[in-house]
This record gives structure tokens, sequence and C-alpha cells, in this order.
């Protein structure tokens, strides 16, 4: 394969990753190719269309090219690393799933997130959200509250993230968030359909992680996520399903994207 020269090669590695990005669902990166016109650093790159073909993503493009260009360009190649944040790997626009089983409590680190599925009413009434009422009731209280005094704003299909109590610091006890869920407005036999409760988990898992970077950018200190199975005892829908959703919710930029499911 003949080499090309930088401004074919640009065409050739545009037209592949614009044929790349309209086949996967990952958003096409907003950079340029790295390769300079020939003028800006006399002779161009010797690389072939097989290194754009190799490369999985512009930054593996660059790497493929530096590393084919070692000894000739060399002096350049830092010059170029230096001057483009290209480098810098796709965030992850999917959630990045461990499975385990156990308790979902036991040995957590300080600052972990426990995740659980929430009806809009203020009631944690059995089934795992009686264990968290009875581990956090200052956690119960705040959610309780919160549902009554804003009933608009814990609508399904949204999330409330409670910051560890001010009084478990004090006491020296681990500090941990709860990730409230609001994925049924009402409980008991009132509880939402399986179909309506799986459209609200998904958007509420995003509205979660929104928080959670919202409190990171601030400096807050949110440690890892832990989640039960959700929606799976008290409302009734097919775990599979709602792994489902989880497995296809796409995130958005600086979003965390490991969580721990507890089977
Ligand atoms: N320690 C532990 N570690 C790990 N996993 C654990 C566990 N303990 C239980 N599980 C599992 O955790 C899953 C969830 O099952 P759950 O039935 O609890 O919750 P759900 O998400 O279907 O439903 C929410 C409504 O349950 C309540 O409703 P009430 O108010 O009582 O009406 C709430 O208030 C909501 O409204 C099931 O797989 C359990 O095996």
């Amino acid at each position: 394969m003949p080499s090309l020269t930088s401004s074919a090669m640009r065409e050739e590695a545009d037209a592949y990753y614009e044929s790349r990005a309209s086949e996967s669902s990952h958003p096409s990166p907003s950079v340029q190719p790295v390769i300079k016109p020939e003028s800006d650093h006399g002779a161009a790159p010797d690389v072939t269309f097989e290194s754009v073909a190799r490369a999985t993503s512009r930054s593996d493009f660059i790497a493929e090219t530096c590393s084919i260009n070692e000894g000739t360009v060399l002096g350049e190649r830092s010059t170029l690393l230096q001057s483009t944040p290209l480098a810098t790997p796709l965030p992850p626009t999917r959630l990045s799933i461990t499975t385990t089983h156990g308790d979902i409590f036991s040995v957590a680190p300080s600052r972990t997130v426990f995740i659980h599925a929430c009806n809009c009413a203020g009631v944690w009434g059995t089934g795992i959200a009686a264990e968290f009422r009875l581990r956090y009731p200052k956690a119960n209280t705040r959610y309780a509250s919160y549902c009554k005094k804003n009933p608009s704003d814990a609508k399904p299909g949204t999330a409330l993230l409670i910051p560890p109590s001010p009084a478990s610091e004090q006491k020296n006890e681990p500090q941990h968030y709860v990730g409230c869920l609001f994925t049924s407005r009402h409980y008991g036999r009132r509880k939402d359909v399986p179909a309506r409760i799986l459209a609200n988990t998904g958007p509420a898992l995003l509205d979660l992680l929104r928080q959670i970077r919202d409190a990171r950018n601030v400096g807050e200190d949110v440690g890892e996520l832990r989640i039960c199975k959700i929606n799976a005892g008290k409302f009734a829908v097919p775990w599979e399903d709602t792994l489902k959703a989880l497995r296809s919710l796409k995130l958005e930029p600086g979003m965390e994207s490991e969580i721990t499911i507890f089977l």
C-alpha cells in the first residue's frame, strides 16, 4: 500500500471516522486529526491507510501514527501530543456493571452510595426500604419530608441523593449516602404498572448520577455506587427487564459509570 500524503490521509481518516460514528452509538469525537499540513513541519509523516484502519479511535490513531513514525518525526511527536488534548480517551457512555452476591450493606466503605427504588409518597414500608429506615433513620426523615414538602419535585423518573448525616460524622460512624430512585408514584396496591416503573427507572438513575456529578464538582467526596435488585420485589417488575433498562442507559459526560449490583 503506498504512503498517502497528509491531506489525502486526513480525508481518509475523516471518512473512516464518519462511517464509524454512524455505525456506533458513541458520539463522534469533536476533535480534528492531529496531522499537520506538510508546510507546518517539513516532510509529511509516513502513515498508511492501514494505520487509520487499525485504530479504533482518534486517540488510537494518534498513538499509531506516532509509533509508526518513531525515528522520523520523533522530535515532533512531543509537540503534537503537547499541543492537543486528543490523547484523552472518550468517556464511557454506558454503565459499567459489576454483579455480586450478598448483603448490600456489608463492609461498605465510607462515602458509599446505597441506591434503592422508592415511591413518591414518602414511605419506606417493607422490603429493603424497611432496612434503610432502620439503618438510616435520618435519611428516612429527609426522604419523607422531601416527598411531603416537594410533591412537584418528588416525581416518578427523578431521584434524591441524601448525604451522610452530620451526626454520623460526629459519632465517627460510617458516612453513607442514600440514593432514592423514584420509580413508582405509589406503593402497595396503588403502585405503578411494571411498564411505567421501567420507563421511570432509567431517567431516575440518570437524575441521581447528575446529582452525584454535581456534588463531586463542588468537592464532595461521593464514593462507590451500590444498588440492589431494584423493582424486583415489592414493585414486582421482572429483574431482567430492569437490568436491560440499566444496561441501555446513555451516560452524560462526567457521570460515574461504575456500579455494583447486589443480587
Ligand atoms: N440487604 C440486602 N442486600 C441486597 N439486596 C437486598 C437486601 N434486602 C433486600 N434485597 C433485595 O432488594 C430487592 C428490592 O426489593 P424490594 O421489595 O425491597 O423493593 P422494590 O424495589 O421491588 O420495591 C420498592 C418498594 O418497596 C417498598 O414498598 P412498600 O413501601 O413496602 O410498599 C418501598 O417503599 C418501595 O415502595 C429484592 O430483590 C430484595 O431481594
